[in-house]
């Protein structure tokens, strides 16, 4: 059900259609490349107890999930039919590991994936889901069950577009593992400090660094048999990550098992995805399946970029929100506004490739704790960061592409950093000209979601609307109102 943007200053007659971006376009790969060292990830379990960062108030409600609900819920993307123990080849280890990570039932993706991905001979996986569905486990579960734990040395490699993303799938590896003795595993991202072989069966890591390893042999790959890109249309990019994935796959044995991930596989990605993971299954969404529903997504409507600065601070001074993350286009706005911020009296933290990768980790590190509640980042942050904490995503620019096309897929997954796993969440879009009211109505009328908006002229409507969604613990439409959304799957 698309909802048209009411664009007081927009043309009136419609833009002419964009020509169909290329890849080359897209801009979520720009800072991938800067990271550095391995470390333990804290889990986001200390994020209430904490004190807040940004010198706001501590939440004034708490929002339930109701997790049973949803998983009870057949069009919800968290049912499922079975329970673990009903998947067969997941061993008494990992169900102990599962447990111990609070999960009770599987989500929707993880009960169809799973048994594809265990299948032996074993098959190649092309699967998508929407963000915050639980896909990481889907591809650990298969991981930790394909490994021979007597041998050390790689047996599987999970690629990444950050080092963000590369430490937080090795900490929610180890987790799944913690019952597995023997289990070792390691973060291929720059580390100055590294020395001696790679004895662990799983790598996590970016694909320059994991390419550097190979060559300089200080991980020798004979015994591979897994490789996993995470975020994959972003990995498969042609012109960024997309060549250094493929080189790294010729340097791997022929026989793999490859497994691709992610909420968004645009049309243009998908066949190179299907080379590059031959004779796949397939589990894919349509178009107007992809959004959250717990999401509820607004756009704040500015007369210039200034106004854009004077109601983001005012909007957070305005609302107790527990963790949020601001995107910008530029590290450089990126940069200013936690300057302008902190010189206002707030707290907040800013991540992005102008950092040290050492830098890089202890900020993240930060934020997953609560110790920073307000974290101002690039694209960088974009895809499968998962703080459950945050309840709100701020696009302080629209997404969009290096020509200048809306970018929808960057929009989904930055909105995707909350709502995770049935919570609720909210995703302010500012604009402040025609050419954003544009790119905006692009993004709606490409995923067909609702759009509500809010203006700087009423405040109070401004803190109702949104105090609205946090309070009720839930976004738009229910999970019974949800339209039927079936998930396509060929084995
Ligand atoms: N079966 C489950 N039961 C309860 N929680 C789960 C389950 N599976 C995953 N989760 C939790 O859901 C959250 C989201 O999972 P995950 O990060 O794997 O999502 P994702 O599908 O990879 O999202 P994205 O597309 O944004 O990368 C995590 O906090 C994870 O611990």
């Amino acid at each position: 059900m698309s909802s048209e943007i009411p664009a007081s200053d927009a043309p009136s007659s419609a833009p002419a259609p964009a020509p169909e971006p290329s890849l080359a376009d897209r801009i979520t790969r720009d800072e991938a490349e800067e990271e550095d060292e391995e470390a333990a990830i804290p889990q986001n379990d200390g994020a209430d107890r904490a004190q807040n960062g940004s010198g706001l108030e501590e939440p004034e409600y708490e929002v339930e999930v109701q997790l049973n609900d949803l998983q009870q819920d057949p069009n919800n993307p968290l049912f499922s039919i079975k329970t673990f123990e009903e998947i067969p080849g997941l061993s008494q280890e990992l169900l102990k590991g599962i447990l111990n990570m609070n999960f009770r039932k599987p989500s929707k993706i993880q009960e169809r994936a799973l048994p594809l991905l265990l299948r032996d001979p074993p098959q190649n996986l092309i699967g998508q889901s929407q963000s915050g569905t639980g896909k990481t486990a889907a591809f650990t579960l298969n991981i930790l069950t394909r490994i021979d734990i007597s041998l050390q040395q790689p047996q599987a490699l999970v690629l990444a577009p950050s080092r963000e993303l590369a430490r937080q799938i090795q900490g929610v590896i180890k987790h799944m593992g913690s019952f597995m003795p023997g289990l070792e595993t390691v973060a291929a991202i720059p580390d100055p400090t590294r020395r001696g072989k790679i004895t662990a069966q799983v790598v996590v890591g970016t694909p320059g660094t994991v390419q550097d390893w190979i060559k300089k042999r200080v991980m020798d790959v004979s015994k591979m048999k897994v490789m996993v890109l995470d975020e994959a249309d972003n990995m498969l990019d042609q012109q960024g990550l997309g060549d250094q994935c493929r080189r790294v796959r010729t340097l791997l044995p022929r026989n793999m098992q490859i497994v691709l991930f992610s909420a968004t596989f645009p049309d243009q990605v998908l066949d190179f995805a299907k080379s590059f993971a031959p004779d796949a299954n397939m589990i894919t969404l349509k178009q107007d399946e992809l959004t959250v529903e717990g999401i509820k997504q607004f756009y704040f409507d500015c007369d210039n970029e200034e106004a854009k600065y004077d109601s983001l601070v005012k909007f957070y001074g305005l609302l107790t929100i527990n963790s949020s993350i601001i995107f910008c286009k530029k590290r450089d706005t990126a940069v200013e506004i936690e300057r302008r911020m902190k010189a206002d009296g707030h707290e907040v933290a800013h991540l992005s490739g102008a950092l040290e990768g050492i830098d890089r980790d202890a900020v993240i590190d930060r934020f997953r704790n609560g110790l920073a509640k307000v974290l101002i980042t690039t694209n960088v942050l974009a895809r499968g960061i998962d703080v459950q904490s945050v309840t709100m995503v701020v696009n302080y620019d629209i997404p969009e592409m290096q020509r200048g096309q809306a970018d929808p897929e960057t929009y989904l997954h930055r909105i995707g950093r909350t709502g995770r796993f049935g919570r609720v969440g909210v995703a302010i879009s500012f604009i402040s000209s025609t050419r954003e009211h544009n790119l905006m109505n692009d993004i709606v009328a490409h995923f067909g979601v609702e759009m509500s908006r809010l203006s700087p002229d009423n405040w109070d409507d401004v803190e109702s609307q949104v105090k609205r969604v946090i309070k009720s613990g839930r976004a738009g439409k229910s999970t019974k109102e949800m339209q039927s959304r079936e998930v396509e799957m060929s084995a």
